[in-house]
């Protein structure tokens, strides 16, 4: 996926708040990039603008091809359900359901037939098969997030987005999520796009993203240790203030 001169400003006139100033970038499949910066400096509009939950007000936003700019409401809320898959930080399972019912929701919601084996095979690849008929609150904090990760790679996406995916879990926890989304970036070819505020988690990534004042200001190829993403962040942190 792509980001051409990508802008986004908040409210008119006066009032205006430009979150996203001309960012262009490319996320290409089979590749696990974390999107990091100051508060404010842009991360959450730029993840919510380049997967079609917001518009952007310049700029294109491009996936498998096609201008999201140019969808309609309908062929965007199709292209998002079956091309765009999303983990968030506070796991969003819905409780009455099963592992195994919500992963397959996003197919049920596509209007898609339901193979067991499907959402099965989904499971076991986020190390779950023992869990299909637990509900979330029989489950730890890492199993909810692989369930989420299994639903969101359930339609087989081009790219996911993954909110402070380890924000709400512990450190050893966070590194069996973290390492396995680097594994499913690989073994799917998916473009996996992580806003996160904590080093460690970024050092995953095949790229660091930094963000400021809306701009993209580096793009950091990996590896990357943890002290240098938190000595980059400390940089620009200061320079914020
Ligand atoms: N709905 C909105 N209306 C007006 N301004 C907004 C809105 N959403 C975000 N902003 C502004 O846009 C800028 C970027 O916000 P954004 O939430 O993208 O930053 P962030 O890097 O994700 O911050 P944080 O790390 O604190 O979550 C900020 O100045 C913010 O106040």
């Amino acid at each position: 996926m792509h980001l051409q001169a990508v802008h986004k400003t908040y409210g008119t006139a006066r009032q205006a708040v430009t979150a996203l100033d001309g960012v262009t970038v490319d996320f290409p499949s089979g590749t696990f990039t974390a999107v990091m910066g100051p508060s404010g400096s842009g991360k959450s509009t730029l993840l919510h603008c380049a997967a079609g939950l917001d518009r952007v007000t310049g700029g294109s936003v491009i996936i498998d091809g096609r201008d999201l700019g140019t969808l309609g409401q309908t062929e965007l809320t199709l292209l998002r359900r079956e091309r765009v898959g999303f983990v968030f930080q506070a796991f969003n399972l819905v409780s009455a359901l099963t592992a195994e019912q919500n992963v397959s929701l996003p197919l049920r919601l596509a209007g898609r037939r339901v193979e067991s084996a499907e959402v099965r095979q989904a499971l076991a690849e986020v190390g779950l098969s023992g869990r299909a008929g637990h509900r979330p609150s029989q489950l730890s904090g890492g199993e909810q997030q692989r369930v989420a990760i299994a639903r969101a790679l359930i339609t087989r996406p081009a790219v996911v987005f993954a909110d402070e995916p380890t924000g709400a879990l512990d450190i050893k926890t966070s590194r069996h999520v973290l390492g396995l989304l680097r594994d499913l970036v690989t073994r799917h070819e998916l473009a996996v796009i992580m806003v996160t505020h904590d080093p460690v988690a970024a050092s995953y990534a095949d790229r660091v993203l930094f963000l400021a004042d809306g701009k993209l200001i580096e793009e950091v190829p990996g590896p990357v240790t943890p002290e240098d993403v938190a000595a980059r962040m400390a940089g620009l942190e200061a320079s914020a203030s």
